[in-house]
């Protein structure tokens, strides 16, 4: 083992680069306090420069630090820096350990001030009153498909898509015990149990009810008051309501991951480090509709990476479709196709254009 008269220069090193850092980090809070004086009572998260911000850290980064863990520094430090502007408030699926919380960290950092909600929808009104000034709601799973109740939210909401998340979903069973003796019923979100269907018919004893609760985290928060039932969450729910881990990585998938949406009263302008656009059409229920939709993307060369037909809630057997496109709706070419999508549709509706997850 090394002598501390070894370690001793690097230490010594250590320091004083860590009195840079923090100048450095200071500086830099101080020209985001300045932006903000700038920016007066506008809106002072601007996801495009975010995005450019982490881009370019990647693109830069020399090493021995992975991209992905400088960006996830810079993306703390970011957090801080516009905390310094406004601190901002962030509405999710509650309580505390769902993994919405958790994407919602991820996209804005520790700085944001989170307000956990009882459903999506009221995640959603509390940002439509203003209350709060986005909201993270999960939009759908690589293993289980789209979550139909937020695609229905985004119809009729005011609120522009902002930002993407892409998190990855590790679940785990959680219990007050370190056993399955005597346990009687498992909690979960529907999603969580369809993630893991094929693990629990396999593992869970036979007498044992799966309950679907309104997310993991209050699946999370039952399982801590009752001691006859377990919970499907995440990490940070166990250590937050104090649960044993039964079984780790139960998904099903081991790419299991979901993806969100950021939403709030703001268009944001062209990133140029790769946008994405979500858009709802309704189309009459005629031979043909389904080419004519698409075609003007096809033609445009514009690629999809998006397309989900929902009941309208109008009419029986009457469908909206929920369409994501590379690119922001102010690209010519995007404009063209909307154009002429406008010509043979009764109703587009341009939910936003935002910059792709970069972390
Ligand atoms: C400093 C700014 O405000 C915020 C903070 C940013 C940062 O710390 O780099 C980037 C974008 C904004 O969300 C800015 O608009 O440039």
């Amino acid at each position: 083992m090394a002598d501390d008269s070894q370690l001793l220069p690097h230490r010594n090193a250590i320091d004083a680069i860590d009195q840079q850092i923090l100048q450095l980090m200071n500086q830099r809070a101080q020209h985001a306090r300045a932006i903000g004086e700038l920016k007066g009572t506008g809106v002072v998260y601007r996801p495009e420069r975010e995005a450019q911000v982490l881009q370019r850290i990647k693109q830069i980064n020399t090493g021995p630090l992975p991209d992905e863990s400088v960006a996830r520094l810079f993306r703390e430090i970011m957090s801080e820096c516009l905390a310094v502007e406004r601190p901002l408030t962030i509405a999710y699926l509650g309580p505390q350990g769902t993994f919405t919380q958790l994407a919602a960290m991820k996209h804005f950092g520790h700085a944001a001030h989170t307000v956990a909600c009882p459903t999506v929808d009221e995640s959603m009104r509390l940002v439509e009153a203003r209350q709060a000034d986005y909201v993270v709601a999960p939009i759908e799973n690589s293993t289980e498909g789209s979550v139909g109740r937020t695609l229905d939210l985004l119809v009729n909401t005011p609120l522009k898509v902002c930002g993407e998340v892409v998190l990855r979903i590790h679940h785990h069973l959680l219990c007050q015990h370190n056993h399955m003796n005597d346990l009687q019923v498992v909690y979960a979100h529907a999603q969580a149990l369809a993630q893991c269907q094929r693990w629990l018919a396999k593992n869970l004893p036979e007498n044992v009810r799966c309950v679907a609760v309104s997310s993991n985290g209050e699946a999370a928060r039952l399982a801590s008051e009752q001691s006859h039932a377990a919970a499907i969450a995440s990490q940070a729910a166990a250590e937050i309501y104090q649960l044993h881990k039964l079984a780790s990585n139960i998904e099903d998938e081991p790419n299991n991951t979901t993806r969100f949406l950021v939403l709030g009263y703001q268009d944001t302008t062209p990133s140029g480090t790769g946008d994405k656009t979500s858009l709802i059409v309704s189309a009459p229920n005629r031979a043909g509709t389904l080419h004519r939709l698409i075609a003007p993307f096809t033609q445009a060369g514009i690629s999809l990476t998006k397309f989900e037909s929902r009941p309208s809630h109008t009419g029986l057997w009457e469908y909206v479709f929920f369409i994501d496109i590379e690119g922001h709706h102010l690209d010519a070419n995007i404009q063209a196709a909307l154009n002429e999508l406008r010509d043979v549709t009764g109703f587009v509706k341009v939910v936003g254009s935002y910059p792709m997850a970069v972390i």
